[in-house]
């Protein structure tokens, strides 16, 4: 099924609800910067999120340098923002 993607009153009703995420310029992505201890506890991070993002067949834009992992939520098949990108924030939020 092809995801819905949010209206924007949809979208800043689940932003203040994700007061670590930020609304991308263009509006169509929300992002977070992490800094773990070292590269491995960023890596253990991602391989974690790599697992989910298979089971819910949702998955980030992300980059890693040592110990800092910038991600990046969007829903190509939608154009822009779903909930699908709201619930992975919130698991990520989860996990760490
Ligand atoms: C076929 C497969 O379900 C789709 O390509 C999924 C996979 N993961 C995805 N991840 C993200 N971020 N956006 C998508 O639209 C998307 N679509």
């Amino acid at each position: 099924m092809v995801p819905t993607r949010l209206t924007d009153t949809q979208r800043d009703a689940a932003l203040a609800e994700l007061p670590e995420w930020r609304l991308r310029g263009d509006g169509l992505a929300i992002e977070r910067k992490l800094a773990f201890a070292d590269f491995a506890e960023a890596f253990g991070f991602m391989a974690r999120l790599a697992i989910h993002a298979e089971k819910v067949d949702h998955h980030p834009e992300w980059r890693n340098v040592y110990n800092r992992v910038e991600i990046t939520l969007t829903t190509h098949d939608a154009g822009g923002l779903s909930l699908r990108d709201v619930a992975m924030a919130r698991a990520i939020d989860a996990m760490l």
